[in-house]
């Protein structure tokens, strides 16, 4: 959201340890001049840079260039050409008489390379059919009751732009918001007044039964993206793939794009030299739609002495700078193509044209959509109701002094200016007091700081849906941006490259308000109500916010908390992350008996426990101690992860947080972890990568410490249990939260680590975080949900892999298991098509696929469940509550048994993924350069730690 100040933020920390300096500009780059075709011909595929650089160097000179070029544009086969004369494309895309040598080579090398190629990337000019607009994806299998999928039946969608671009109430419906099912035209979701003025408008369900956890309730691409200085020469500017995901998180990519290994990944605009791309599909798709008018800007901002230190020594982070450039160039584009329509009653076709050309399917509909109704949707939705807000941030912005003197927003501001706008309109761009002639070079559209104010407050940090890694800044303008927060949200959105795609957490009535958490929900009400209020200017009144208020002198409220959690593990009086329990090992209450602010304010209090009446003694000295002895645990953590070697400082050992190599009996299982040591019956040791057991065992001491629960990865059920073996003895006051530790894993790393896939599995699983979210945390975290998607996606790959898909049942669950990640992701569908191909298509009962396709996303919290509930009866006498149970403990025999078919299931396949045969298969028919084979590989391997780690026993509270 705020992510463009946000992502600022964190780019400019991560600047100083990854960000690699682009070399400077040879002198006269801009101006050098022309070299012929065939010298480029010549140097061949190797050469990129130096085609980019004539292709900018056309770019630069247009008119020379449609000279140049006219003949070879003639000649051409590609689309775009056949119908197009040479001057009309020149006046919309200067550069694109150049760009079709690149659009040839590019057929060229793929006609060689048989034409196999990246679908998501479809070459320009190639022969390659496209996808048709109107077909029809899979439908969404955990859509309950009527509700349609947004994506059932394209064929009769209808986008519905902004009803009336005057009006100033937004459209109720955009591309991404009408799901037409099978001709009903009904509707998964509307924007309209939530009744709270503070709040504004939001997204309301509009499906007529309950949306599911896992539905998946649209997919949106940005109206701009960027990716972030940080990320630059590891992600693709164009499709957003990210390199490092390759690579493994430790080979890190010098600033010239080569990994360690001495591979290299993204290729480099070489006219501003700032921009990366997979290849030459991209960088033309992105040419076209966003870079020449880009790298031109640059190019410019770059004559001016201080700009080229911004460009070329990144004197301050450019994301948001070039986020507002592209956003401004969108809208010129947008308002040329307007007025041509105006002019001559039909859309530019030279637009039309190029839309066809770049975008296929669904893509080609929405860009349309954009481009047609983007400017003036764009305007309404945030001039409506953000006017009045976040003024101040901005107010100070202005041109004055020499960019080092000038506040953060102005320095964006400058940078911006010195690459859209010529130096006499540059008052008109910052206050939008006229507008520039539309098609000039540098018109810009109104008030560049409200554009500015706009994506500072709606942007959207991108992460990488995988690592979390944040990989860009998108402005989005369909659906996501309506969405409001809540601490205690029904969706969670994630990213695929750009584009944004919002699920379902919990069951979503009809009407319902669609809500997202803007912010990391690990922190006590008091952490997000402050970062709400300094990000985006307002009070949360959440059901979680109310239930524990901040101030704890306001009545909580239960009633709207128990509709979303209905049996709540705390009281409705304080924030369990905030306070302190009862020190008595024998007390299973975990009511708070303290906060911190009592603590500030009393150094010593005597607390007493309604439950069992132990009165516990807590000073601000014991409340330090627990602190201090936690931090000495989490750093013998961090140096157990690192090898046990030497005792480094937090923030120094980031990216060597690793999983260690373990050695292990070859028979994995419960026993892997208990006794590593010993080698198996049949005598063999293998490795595999997951924390020691020392470190392990710090952690848990140091979770204990703060929480009075072990985290008991070893499997022993351990609330409140050993507690003894703490240094403070049985009197310990025992801290209920976790945040302390969280944020002092985060410190040592920990965010960047878990970026590691398995890190994920590991923690999650092994140290019961799971539990932690669920339990204590309420909410769902995203990691989790990236977690659950991840589970999911590798779940289904396999458990679909061996399947007829006839055979599938889709079973309900309790909770959604996310199947349809796989619907409409092109790649995903490869992934599994190739690979049932490469198996053969073996056989497994419905049984065994209904317990695998509904089981995946939700075994670990069936497991769980399972473990908490055995708990819960073992502490109760009540009869009526013993006959729930038993019932309930029914249901839940059979969702273990569900997961333990699953688990066994998956166990299976195995072996039959791992056949030498099969990889070759695989590494034949898809990528003969074996990325994708060592992407199989890894998703193997994925699987295999996270059923390691499904069979380890829960530690159950
Ligand atoms: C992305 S917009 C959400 C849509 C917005 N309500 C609208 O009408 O355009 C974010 C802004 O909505 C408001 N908002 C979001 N969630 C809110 C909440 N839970 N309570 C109050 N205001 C909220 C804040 O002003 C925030 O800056």
């Amino acid at each position: 959201m705020d992510a463009a100040l946000q992502s600022t933020t964190t780019s400019r920390q991560q600047l100083t340890s990854t960000t690699p300096v682009a070399p400077t500009l040879r002198s006269g780059n801009v101006n050098r001049t022309k070299r012929n075709y065939r010298t480029k011909k010549r140097d061949g595929d190797s050469q990129d840079e130096d085609e980019h650089d004539q292709s900018q160097d056309t770019g630069m000179n247009s008119n020379d260039s449609i000279q140049d070029s006219a003949p070879t544009i003639a000649g051409s086969s590609l689309p775009y050409v056949q119908s197009q004369n040479a001057q009309n494309l020149a006046e919309v895309y200067p550069g694109l008489a150049r760009l079709s040598f690149l659009d040839q080579e590019q057929e060229q090398q793929l006609g060689e390379a048989g034409g196999s190629h990246d679908g998501a990337s479809s070459p320009l000019g190639s022969k390659k059919p496209r996808r048709p607009l109107q077909q029809k994806p899979q439908p969404e299998p955990h859509l309950q009751g009527e509700a349609p999928s947004p994506y059932e039946d394209e064929s009769v969608t209808t986008f519905e732009g902004p009803q009336s671009t005057s009006s100033s109430i937004p459209p109720t419906t955009s591309p991404s918001a009408v799901s037409s099912g099978a001709g009903s035209g009904s509707s998964l979701m509307e924007i309209k007044e939530t009744g709270s003025v503070t709040k504004g408008r939001g997204l309301f369900s509009a499906a007529t039964g309950i949306l599911k956890p896992g539905t998946l309730i649209f997919r949106e691409l940005g109206y701009c993206q960027v990716v972030n200085d940080a990320s630059l020469s590891q992600v693709c500017s164009t499709c957003f793939k990210d390199t490092r995901e390759e690579q493994g998180e430790d080979e890190k990519m010098s600033s010239d794009g080569i990994s360690a290994s001495g591979q290299k990944r993204l290729v480099r605009c070489a006219g501003c030299k700032v921009v990366w791309y997979c290849n030459k599909t991209c960088q033309i798709k992105d040419w076209k739609l966003h870079h020449q008018l880009e790298c031109q800007g640059i190019q410019k901002s770059m004559t001016n002495p201080v700009m080229k230190d911004v460009w070329t020594k990144r004197a301050m982070d450019t994301t948001t700078v070039r986020a507002l450039c592209r956003l401004v160039r969108r809208r010129e584009r947008v308002k040329a193509s307007m007025a041509y329509k105006a002019e001559h009653g039909k859309i530019d076709v030279v637009q039309k044209q190029v839309n066809e050309v770049y975008f296929s399917g669904l893509d080609q509909k929405e860009e349309v959509w954009l481009d047609e109704h983007g400017l003036a949707w764009i305007d309404q939705y945030l001039n409506t109701y953000e006017k009045e807000r976040i003024e101040a941030s901005v107010s100070t912005s202005s041109s004055k002094g020499a960019l080092e003197d000038s506040s953060h927003l102005t320095k964006i501001m400058a940078v911006v200016m010195s690459c859209v706008t010529p130096k006499e309109d540059r008052y008109a761009f910052l206050m939008g007091a006229s507008e520039p002639s539309i098609g000039a070079e540098g018109s810009t559209g109104t008030g560049g700081l409200n554009l500015l104010r706009k994506l500072t407050s709606y942007g959207f940090t991108m992460t990488n849906l995988e690592t979390t890694t944040p990989v860009g800044l998108a402005l989005y303008i369909q659906c996501i941006p309506f969405m409001n927060h809540s601490c205690v949200p029904n969706c969670i959105y994630t990213f695929k490259g750009s584009r944004v795609e919002c699920r379902v957490v919990r069951d979503i009535e009809p009407g319902e308000e669609m809500t997202i958490s803007y912010i990391d929900q690990i922190g006590t009400t008091q952490e997000r109500q402050k970062q709400l209020k300094e990000r985006y200017h307002f009070t949360c009144d959440c059901p979680l916010c109310r239930y524990f208020p901040a101030n704890p002198l306001v009545q909580p409220d239960e009633a709207a908390f128990k509709k979303i959690v209905p049996n709540p593990s705390y009281g409705p009086s304080l924030d369990p992350k905030q306070g302190y329990v009862c020190s008595n090992t024998a007390c299973t209450a975990r009511s708070v008996l303290a906060i911190d602010d009592q603590l500030a304010i009393y150094n010593k209090v005597e607390l007493t426990c309604k439950e069992c009446g132990h009165i516990t003694e807590l000073t601000q000295e014991t409340a330090l101690e627990n602190q201090e002895e936690t931090e000495r645990l989490v750093l013998g953590f961090v140096r157990e992860m690192n090898g046990g070697l030497a005792s480094h400082g937090f923030k120094a050992n980031a990216r060597k947080f690793e999983l260690a190599k373990v050695k292990v009996p070859e028979s994995t299982g419960e026993n892997a972890s208990k006794d590593e040591s010993k080698p198996s019956a049949t005598g063999g040791m293998k490795t595999v990568q997951e924390p020691s057991p020392r470190a392990l065992q710090y952690f848990d001491d140091a979770y204990r410490n703060l929480t009075g629960v072990s985290a008991s990865f070893s499997g022993q059920s351990a609330i409140y249990d050993n507690v003894q073996s703490l240094s403070k003895g049985e009197d310990s006051i025992r801290r209920c939260t976790l945040h302390h530790l969280v944020r002092q894993l985060e410190q040592a790393g920990f965010d960047e680590a878990v970026g590691h896939k398995n890190w994920v599995f590991a923690l999650h699983r092994s140290l019961g975080l799971e539990r932690i979210l669920n339990d204590t945390y309420v909410g769902h975290h995203p990691l989790k949900a990236i977690q659950g998607y991840y589970t999911c996606k590798i779940a289904n790959l396999l458990a679909n892999l061996l399947l007829e898909e006839s055979t599938i049942e889709i079973e309900e669950s309790d909770h959604g298991s996310g199947d349809e990640d796989m619907v409409g992701n092109s790649d995903d569908e490869q992934d599994l098509q190739v690979l049932r191909d490469a198996v053969g298509g073996g056989q497994k009962s419905n049984a065994v696929v209904a317990a695998a396709t509904s089981g995946t996303g939700s075994m670990q919290e069936q497991l769980l469940k399972g473990k908490r509930k055995e708990k819960d009866e073992a502490g109760e006498a009540d009869g009526e509550r013993r006959k729930k149970r038993l019932e309930k403990s029914e249901n839940q025999r059979t969702q273990d048994e569900s997961s333990r078919q699953l688990l066994q299931y998956l166990k299976s396949l195995i072996p039959k993924l791992e056949e030498s045969s099969i990889l070759q298969q695989f590494r034949v028919c898809w990528g003969k350069d074996g990325k994708l084979a060592s992407r199989y590989r890894y998703q193997v391997d994925s699987l295999k730690q996270a059923l390691h780690y499904a069979e380890l026993p829960f530690a159950t509270p």
